[in-house]
């Protein structure tokens, strides 16, 4: 989901992140890629254009404080208004109510094949784990054949009981009984499945209104397929016509590329997307969290994750050394290579990580190639066969030390010329950032790795 969008807005993002002021002109690009990335990705025309003008308004002739730049600050906006778009910035609004004398009725409804039932068992497995409640569920489709058996089988699989109703012919008189089963014995949560509905068949939406009825369900969840794309607007106003929606659980976003649609709800209908449904087995579900999305469409949650993963991997007294080395005044040397190499080589496939930054595409594929596993062991092997001397002064490495260096480690002194280029490059890159900040290092990293160097 969101595969698209994120590339397009995390790239055009970051055109704008170290922007010094924030002007009509130097934001209107930006916006105009936006504007397109999400009208690719099937969000409602009237969510994008609102969307854009609220950007605009926000960003356009504000004064900020002084710990972002104007282009971080923008950032901010931007993440700002996704999550409005797609929930509010209140926190947990997505969260399942269950205040009410137990039990707490969810009564799950939707066209047919939407992944209703699939859906009750997972969301049973789910409060069940999550909130460690006792669940009860229950199938009142006594129309579409074995669907109460689907049901039952996965009550199994997610280890919560089943209220039996296989020769049971009234869905009202259903769930009013396993309503009564669930009072008498304890259940916190009681999730009642119906029938799939064609969205036009009257007869089945009173029937789903005098269930709703009989059971007082403090929520009402529409599940939907994500695939639907805007139709989903047309379905929830309808159902929510016959019964009030408290909210939507989107399923088969693991199919959804674009995902326009979880843009278009909640500016569309007013109605939040609770959960969603992403795969077939019984633990694929998930809240739907706004800000967590907001952070991975602009490309932020990649770089998140990556830094925790490097943090876990690396130790915090070699960090600390790192960090001298770009902040203090001391010049760089083949110790600091050294320390940085090992903590590489320790954070695992370099590929990898470079692929799953946001920005990765400003870092050219000759580029990536070159800096590859292989090359950092050689030259960790390079840099342990010199003295102490050599490491601190590598100015001093020439002919015969080259060769004693070669002999020692095992490569040829064309491995140690290009180590030395290498360990002048990454000097110059360490002084530039010390100079220009990060982000000018990343525009310019291609001229820290020449085409000839390996
Ligand atoms: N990939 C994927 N498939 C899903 C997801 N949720 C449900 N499905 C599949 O969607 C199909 C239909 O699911 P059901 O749960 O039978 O749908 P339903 O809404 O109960 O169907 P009706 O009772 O006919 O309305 C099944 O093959 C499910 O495995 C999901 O999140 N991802």
């Amino acid at each position: 989901m969101f595969y698209n969008l994120t590339k397009r807005i995390s790239k055009s993002i970051f055109n704008i992140s170290n922007k010094g002021k924030i002007t009509e002109s130097n934001i209107q690009s930006t916006l105009r890629n936006i504007r397109t990335a999400l009208l690719e990705a099937d969000v409602a025309l009237k969510v994008v254009k609102k969307f854009i003008l609220d950007v605009k308004n926000d960003s356009i002739g504000k004064t900020f404080n002084n710990s972002f730049t104007p282009g971080q600050e923008f950032i901010k906006i931007v993440k700002k208004q996704l999550i409005y778009t797609m929930g509010s910035i209140k926190k947990n609004d997505h969260i399942l109510n269950m205040s009410t004398e137990p039990p707490a009725v969810f009564l799950l409804v939707g066209a047919q094949g939407m992944g209703k039932t699939t859906t009750v068992g997972k969301l049973a497995l789910f409060i069940k784990k999550e909130k460690k409640k006792k669940v009860l569920v229950v199938s009142t489709d006594i129309y579409r054949p074995a669907a109460i058996e689907q049901l039952e089988m996965l009550s199994k699989q997610a280890l919560v009981d089943f209220f039996p109703c296989h020769k049971k012919t009234d869905s009202v008189l259903i769930a009013k009984e396993a309503l009564k089963y669930a009072k008498t014995n304890f259940y916190d949560v009681l999730i009642i499945d119906t029938v799939g509905i064609m969205y036009s068949n009257i007869h089945m939406m009173n029937l789903i209104q005098s269930i709703s009825n009989k059971v007082n369900p403090i929520e009402i969840l529409l599940v939907i397929d994500a695939m639907v794309g805007q139709d989903a607007i047309n379905m929830i106003e309808h159902f929510n016509t016959y019964i009030p929606i408290s909210g939507i659980i989107l399923t088969k976003i693991d199919g959804d590329a674009r995902g326009g649609i979880a843009l278009s709800i909640k500016y569309s209908t007013g109605k939040i997307i609770k959960l969603v449904g992403n795969g077939e087995k019984i633990y694929d579900i998930k809240y739907f969290e706004p800000k967590k999305i907001a952070e991975r469409i602009l490309g932020m949650e990649n770089v998140l994750s990556v830094i925790q993963e490097i943090e876990n991997k690396i130790d915090r007294s070699s960090i600390k050394k790192i960090k001298n080395t770009f902040y203090n005044k001391t010049e760089f040397n083949l110790y600091d290579f050294l320390i940085q190499l090992k903590q590489m080589n320790k954070i695992g496939s370099i590929e990898n990580i470079l692929e799953r930054l946001p920005n990765n595409k400003i870092i050219p594929n000759d580029v990536k190639s070159r800096i590859n596993d292989k090359l950092l062991k050689k030259f960790i092997s390079i840099i342990n066969s010199m003295t102490k001397k050599e490491r601190m002064f590598p100015n001093i490495i020439k002919g015969s030390r080259k060769r004693r260096i070669a002999l020692g480690s095992g490569f040829k002194v064309q491995d140690i010329n290009s180590m030395l280029k290498q360990f002048e490059n990454i000097k110059r890159l360490v002084k530039s950032v010390k100079k220009n900040g990060i982000s000018n290092m990343i525009k310019n990293i291609s001229n820290f790795f020449p085409n000839k160097l390996f």
